[in-house]
């Protein structure tokens, strides 16, 4: 019998930054090559809001087809009719108002994490989704990893028990002699006005960690309790950031950790052991990190005498385009949404989505970190300096 035709999504990509890149690597990789023939992507066209030749030079970066059209603007993007489906790929300062404009332009949108700024901003969103009817989700890319699939699917299992805590840590070495960190002041990572710091780049992984493996979970959805604790870079962006997520009616504890500070991984040969750590009543799984794109995890059973399992899950290649992060599990989770006719993804579903951003918006808020106005407003402006790039 003859296989039916892969359903092809048609992607325009906003912004022309460092995940842009690699997000649209992964999006021209061969779906054969991990496996995948039911859904396959197109990328039609890129905007830079910086100019139109920063698109042209992204379109042959990436090798991408000559038709590829290149926009000086997001608003020329959102207005193309030939495209299913927006990718928001700026700074997460920009997400708010750069996601509303696509979304209010009819679009489909896969919008880069963190979601937004504040919870508000998130809620927004979706209701925004949902009036405009389009499918919207997060892109936490991780989720869609056969290896989360695959720990989730051994929790549900029972195959260590009852989960009573989760240890989850994603931070990087950048300590500086001088006091600082190695990111300039001005960098995305520490920028108060980009939305800088650990917690919304990183620390959003370890919280991904706690909710998948707890939260996404349960039966009944319990809302948690948090604690915080953050120190402060000079900028005003927090550098370290723990955050203990507690389920009192579950009985389960997530501790969620983030450093600009000191390395998960300090050698970068998991010498440091796990960088996930899931605790059950008998056993335990160990994800080595780093937590965004994990490639071994181990099982430990309570009577296993030292035999763990021990299982190793590497990113498929396309040998033939020299590429393959991992982030199309994501772009096909999408399709398959857009295919048959989702709103949301399953695996990460707005609610869910708007629980961690409010989790994240309380721990910086005991910890005393404030974004400006500009870009925590939940007040929609096509004008805003965000989406036209008159910075
Ligand atoms: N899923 C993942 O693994 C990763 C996700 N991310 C997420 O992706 C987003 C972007 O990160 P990344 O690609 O590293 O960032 P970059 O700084 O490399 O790129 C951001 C892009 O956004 C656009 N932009 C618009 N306004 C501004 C502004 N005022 N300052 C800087 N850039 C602006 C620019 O594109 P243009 O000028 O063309 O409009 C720029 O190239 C973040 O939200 C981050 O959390 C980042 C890294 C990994
Ligand atoms: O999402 C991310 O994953 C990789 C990190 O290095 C990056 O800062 C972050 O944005």
């Amino acid at each position: 019998m003859a296989s039916s035709s892969p359903f092809t999504v048609k992607w325009g990509i906003m912004a022309t930054g460092w995940i842009a890149e690699t997000f649209v690597k992964d999006l021209l990789c061969n779906p054969a090559c991990r496996d995948v023939s039911d859904v396959r992507h197109e990328v039609v066209a890129v905007a830079s809001s910086s100019n139109k030749q920063r698109a042209e030079e992204f379109i042959s970066k990436v090798k991408a087809p000559s038709s590829t059209k290149a926009y000086g603007s997001y608003a020329e993007l959102v207005a193309d009719s030939d495209i299913d489906i927006v990718y928001v790929a700026t700074p997460h300062s920009h997400h708010f108002q750069n996601a509303m404009l696509a979304l209010e332009a009819g679009k489909n949108v896969l919008c880069e994490k963190a979601l937004t700024v504040t919870a508000s901003q998130s809620r927004k969103l979706i209701e925004t989704a949902k009036a405009k009817g389009v499918f919207f989700m997060e892109a936490v890319w991780t989720r869609y990893f056969p290896l989360s699939i695959k720990v989730r699917e051994l929790i549900k299992e029972g195959a260590i028990g009852t989960v009573y805590r989760v240890v989850a840590d994603l931070s990087l070495g950048n300590d500086a002699p001088d006091g600082k960190v190695t990111f300039a002041d001005s960098h995305r990572m520490v920028n108060p006005d980009l939305a800088g710091g650990a917690l919304l780049d990183l620390g959003i992984y370890s919280l991904t960690w706690v909710f998948q493996t707890l939260y996404h979970l349960q039966e009944e959805k319990e809302t948690p309790n948090v604690v915080a604790a953050i120190n402060k870079y000079h900028t005003g962006a927090d550098e370290t950031t723990s955050i203990i997520v507690q389920f009192p009616k579950h009985k389960s504890m997530g501790i969620a950790l983030t450093s600009l500070r000191v390395a998960t991984d300090v050698d970068g040969h998991k010498s440091s052991g796990p960088a996930i750590k899931i605790q059950g009543s008998e056993g335990e799984i160990h994800v080595m990190g780093p937590a965004y794109r994990p490639l071994q995890y181990k099982v430990i059973k309570k009577d296993s005498a030292g035999q763990v399992e021990v299982v190793d899950c590497p990113i498929p290649r396309d040998e033939e385009r020299d590429f393959g992060q991992g982030m199309f599990w994501e772009a096909d989770e999408c399709a398959r949404c857009l295919r048959d006719g989702k709103k949301e993804s399953a695996t990460l579903p707005w609610s869910e989505s708007i629980v961690i951003m409010e989790v994240m918006e309380e721990a910086l808020k005991q910890g005393g970190v404030q974004y400006p106005e500009l870009i925590t407003t939940d007040v929609y402006d096509a004008q805003s300096p965000l989406n036209t790039g008159k910075r």
